[in-house]
C-alpha cells in the first residue's frame, strides 16, 4: 500500500482473482471431516423436507379419493416425522457451522497479527493505524457469512435443486420445462449487476476504513483537540466520512436487493404461468393432486436458487474485503532475514558504520555517507539540530529500517547477514516515544526481558532512579497503568522504559532522549549512576540537554545528515565550531533562566 491517510481510498495493488477464494477455502481444509458431516445432515433434512408435496400428492389422488384412512394417517406420520428430522438437523447445522465459520475466522485473525508483528516501522510510517486496525476486525468479522453458511449451503441447496427437479420431472416433464423459463431471465439479471456490485461493495470497503482510520486519528488526538477547541472542525470532518460511508453502504445494498426481488418475481410469474397452462391441462394427464405438488415444488424449487443468489452476493461481497486482507498478508516485511543468515553471535559490541545512506522516501537522502566506528564499552552521543538524522541513525543500528547503500557492522560481521532476533535481543533501545503498555508497572519493566525476576526489575528500577516514584504508588509495583501511560508523567514514563530497556541486560544500550522529560534532581543522580550502567556496553545516548552527554567517550554532532564534528566535550569546545555555538546558547539560556 502507498502511503496513505484518512481522507484517501487505498488503491488495491493486487485485485481480486478467484485464487483469493480457493486461499479462503484453505482455510476451512482442516473441518473438512466436520463440514462434510453438516453436509450429510443437511441432505438427509432437505430429502425430508422436500418429501412434503410428494406426500401431498398421495393423499389427494389416492388416499382422500379411495377414504383410505389408514394410508392418510401412515402417510401424515411420515410427514410429521419428516418435519421432526428437518427440525433437529437444521439445529445441528447452525451449531456446526457457526463453530466451523467462527474457528476460521479466529485462523485468518491469528494469520494476520502474527503478521503484523514482524511488519516493518515503514509498513507503520505509511498508512494510519485505523486502517490496519479494520482489516484485522472488521473485514474478517465481515466473511463470517459466507463461511459459517455459504459453502454448506451451496452443497444441499444445490443437492435440493437436484432433487426438486427429479420430483418435478417424475410429476410431470411438459410442466417442468415451463418452470425452467425463467433461467436466462435470471441470468441476465446477474450478469448485468454483476459489475457494478463488486465495484460498490470496493468502495464500501474504502469508505469504512477511511472512517475507521479517522476515528481511530481523533481518539488518538482528542487532547490536542480539546487543548485547540476543534471539536465542531472534527464533528464536521467525521459528518463527512461517516456519510460517504452511509451512501457508499446505501448503493451497496440497492445493487445487492435487485436480485432478491428480480428471483421472487421470476418465481411468481412461472407459477402463474403454470396455474394456467396446468388447470387448462387437467384431465389431460395431469390430475389435481399432481397439480398441487408440482406448485409445492415451484415455489420449493426457487428457494435454493434464491439462496445461490445470495451466496452469490455473499461472495461478491466478501471479495471486496478478502482482497484487501490478503494484499495485508502478503505484504512483505521491508526489513527481514536475509536467505542465508545466521545467527550474531555473543557480541563484544564493536559498532561500525562505513559510508552509510539512507532514504525513507525514494530520491530523499536523510543520510548522507555517514562513517563512524565505536570500540566495545564506549559511550558515544549524538547531538544536532531537530529533524538532522539522530534518531535514524540509531534506527538503523537495530535494524528497523535497512540502509539504502553502505554497511553497519558489529564486531565486524555486517547485520543485514544476521538474523533479526539474534541482533535485537543484544540490543537495549529506549525509543524517544517511551510506549507503556496496558498491565503493571513490574509487567511494564518486564517487557525488556520477560523471564526477569521480581528483584530484577526492582534492581532494574532502582539503577535508573524510578525506585522512588514507584514505591510512592499505592500500589507500587502492582500499581495498574493505561495503555501508553497516561496516568503517568512523560517523566515516570521515561523512566519505566530507561529500567525497561536496562533489565534486557543488553551489550548494545540505545538511549535515544531518555532524560529529557525528568527533572533536573533525579537526572543529576541518574547521572552520577550512569557511568556503573553503562559500564561494559556500547552505548548510544541522544540527547538536546548537552549536560546530559558530557561525559560520554566521543560525541558526534550531526547536521543535515552528516557528521560535521567528533571528539570529546572538551575537544569539540576547544574546536569553537558547531558544538561550542550550541553550548554557548544553553548556558546563555540557562543563566538567563
Ligand atoms: N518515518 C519517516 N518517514 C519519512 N521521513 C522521516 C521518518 N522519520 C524521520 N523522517 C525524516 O528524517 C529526518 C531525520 O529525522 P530523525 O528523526 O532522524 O531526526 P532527529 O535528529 O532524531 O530529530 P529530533 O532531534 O527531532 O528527534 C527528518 O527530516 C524527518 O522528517
Amino acid at each position: 500500500m502507498a502511503r496513505n491517510k484518512f481522507d484517501v481510498d487505498e488503491e488495491l495493488e493486487s485485485p481480486f482473482s478467484f485464487v483469493h477464494l480457493k486461499r479462503l477455502f484453505t482455510y476451512l481444509k482442516p473441518y473438512r471431516k466436520k463440514i462434510l458431516l453438516t453436509v450429510l445432515i443437511m441432505l438427509i433434512a432437505s430429502g425430508a423436507n422436500l418429501i412434503g408435496p410428494y406426500l401431498i400428492k398421495k393423499a389427494i389422488d389416492d388416499s382422500i379419493p379411495n377414504k383410505d384412512v389408514g394410508n392418510l394417517v401412515v402417510l401424515s406420520c411420515i410427514y410429521l416425522g419428516a418435519l421432526v428430522i428437518t427440525g433437529i438437523c437444521m439445529k445441528f447445522r447452525i451449531r456446526m457451522m457457526s463453530e466451523i465459520g467462527q474457528s476460521v475466522i479466529l485462523n485468518i485473525r491469528k494469520d494476520l497479527f502474527t503478521h503484523l508483528q514482524k511488519m516493518s516501522f515503514s509498513f507503520y510510517d505509511s498508512r494510519p493505524h485505523g486502517k490496519i486496525l479494520v482489516r484485522v476486525v472488521n473485514y474478517v468479522n465481515s466473511l463470517s457469512d459466507l463461511l459459517s453458511n455459504g459453502l454448506i449451503n451451496l452443497i444441499t441447496d444445490l443437492f435440493s435443486l437436484f432433487v426438486i427437479v427429479g420430483f418435478m420431472l417424475a410429476i410431470d416433464v411438459k410442466l417442468t420445462l415451463m418452470a425452467m423459463l425463467g433461467f436466462p431471465v435470471l441470468a441476465a439479471v446477474i450478469l448485468l449487476i454483476k459489475n457494478a456490485q463488486r465495484k460498490a461493495w470496493q468502495t464500501l470497503s474504502n469508505k469504512q476504513s477511511n472512517m475507521n482510520a479517522y476515528i481511530h486519528e481523533s481518539i488518538n488526538g482528542i487532547k490536542v483537540t480539546q487543548a485547540f477547541t476543534r471539536e465542531e472542525e472534527n464533528k464536521r470532518i467525521f459528518r463527512d466520512v461517516s456519510e460517504s460511508y452511509r451512501s457508499s453502504w446505501m448503493k451497496a445494498v440497492r445493487i445487492q436487493f435487485l436480485l432478491w426481488p428480480s428471483i421472487e418475481n421470476i418465481s411468481i410469474l412461472t407459477t402463474s404461468i403454470i396455474y394456467v397452462f396446468g388447470i387448462s391441462q387437467i384431465g389431460e394427464g395431469v390430475t389435481v393432486g399432481a397439480l398441487v405438488a408440482f406448485v409445492g415444488y415451484i415455489s420449493m424449487f426457487w428457494a435454493p436458487i434464491a439462496n445461490i443468489g445470495n451466496f452469490y452476493n455473499a461472495i461478491i461481497n466478501a471479495t471486496a474485503y478478502l482482497e484487501r486482507i490478503f494484499e495485508m498478508i502478503d505484504e512483505k516485511p521491508t526489513v527481514e532475514d536475509q536467505p542465508n543468515a545466521v545467527e550474531l553471535p555473543l557480541i563484544k559490541g564493536k559498532v561500525e558504520f562505513k559510508d552509510v545512506v539512507f532514504e525513507y522516501e525514494e530520491g530523499e537522502r536523510i543520510l548522507k555517507n555517514v562513517s563512524f566506528s565505536v570500540n566495545p564499552g564506549e559511550t558515544i552521543a549524538l547531538v544536532g539540530a531537530t529533524g538532522s538524522g539522530k534518531t535514524t541513525i540509531v534506527s538503523l543500528l537495530s535494524r528497523f529500517y535497512d540502509v539504502s547503500t553502505g554497511k553497519i557492522e558489529i564486531d565486524g560481521v555486517d547485520i543485514s547477514t544476521v538474523t533479526i532476533p539474534s541482533l535485537r535481543k543484544q540490543m537495549g533501545v529506549m525509543l524517544q516515544d517511551p510506549f507503556i503498555f496496558s498491565g503493571t508497572i513490574m509487567d511494564n519493566i518486564r517487557y525488556g526481558r520477560l523471564d526477569a525476576t521480581d528483584e530484577e526489575v526492582i534492581a532494574a528500577a532502582k539503577a535508573v532512579q524510578a525506585h522512588q516514584f514507584i514505591s510512592g504508588l499505592a500500589d507500587g509495583y502492582q500499581t495498574e497503568v493505561n495503555e501508553r501511560g497516561t496516568r503517568l508523567s512523560t517523566g515516570q514514563r521515561q523512566l519505566i522504559s530507561f529500567a525497561r530497556a536496562l533489565l534486557a541486560d543488553p551489550k548494545i544500550l540505545i538511549l535515544d532522549e531518555a532524560t529529557s522529560s525528568i527533572d533536573t534532581e533525579t537526572e543529576l543522580a541518574l547521572q552520577k549512576g550512569l557511568e556503573t550502567l553503562l559500564a561494559g556496553r556500547t552505548s548510544f545516548i541522544i540527547a538536546h540537554r548537552l549536560s546530559t552527554i558530557q561525559n560520554a567517550n566521543r560525541i558526534l554532532v550531526i547536521d543535515k545528515g552528516k557528521i560535521i564534528e567528533e571528539g570529546s566535550h572538551n575537544e569539540l569546545l576547544s574546536r569553537k565550531s558547531y558544538y561550542w555555538n550550541l553550548h554557548q546558547s544553553q548556558h546563555q539560556s540557562l543563566e538567563v533562566g
